[in-house]
């Protein structure tokens, strides 16, 4: 038997995107609202029967928020390609803690249906 604990929470953020499928609105700057899931484990036994309490999450969650909400994504330190795999795998390495275990992230553009899932 397995427990996740996920938060959702959103950004906005504006990025470029050079493609080898031509796309001229891609290479302008332009921008979208991503929505993203964190789903974590318990680093041990449950605390409390809690994975973690939801506040700390929070907290993590706010941290990695702010390097993204209302940024031009192309210049964000550690992200290289702005592109929805890229931004999993920052919220996941960002996310890290000994407190939990990061299980999965999944980022999302609602408008247009794009989503990726990155998990262990
Ligand atoms: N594997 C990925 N492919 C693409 C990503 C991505 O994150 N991972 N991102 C994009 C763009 O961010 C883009 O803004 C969306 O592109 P698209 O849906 O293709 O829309 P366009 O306006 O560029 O229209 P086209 O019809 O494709 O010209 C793209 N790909
Ligand atoms: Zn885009």
């Amino acid at each position: 038997m397995s427990i996740e604990l996920s938060q959702r929470f959103f950004f906005d953020a504006a990025h470029t995107l050079e493609r080898a499928h031509d796309s001229a609105p891609s290479r302008r700057v332009h921008g979208h609202t991503y929505h993203a899931t964190v789903a974590v484990g318990p680093a041990g036994p449950l605390d409390a029967g809690m994975v973690v309490d939801l506040a700390l999450l929070r907290a993590a969650i706010a941290s990695v928020r702010e390097r993204l909400d209302h940024h031009l994504l192309d210049e964000v330190p550690g992200l290289g390609r702005p592109t929805l795999e890229n931004l999993c795998r920052f919220v996941f390495d960002h996310m890290a803690d000994p407190r939990w275990t990061v299980q999965w992230v999944q980022v999302e553009r609602p408008a247009s249906g794009d989503a990726c899932r990155l998990g262990r």
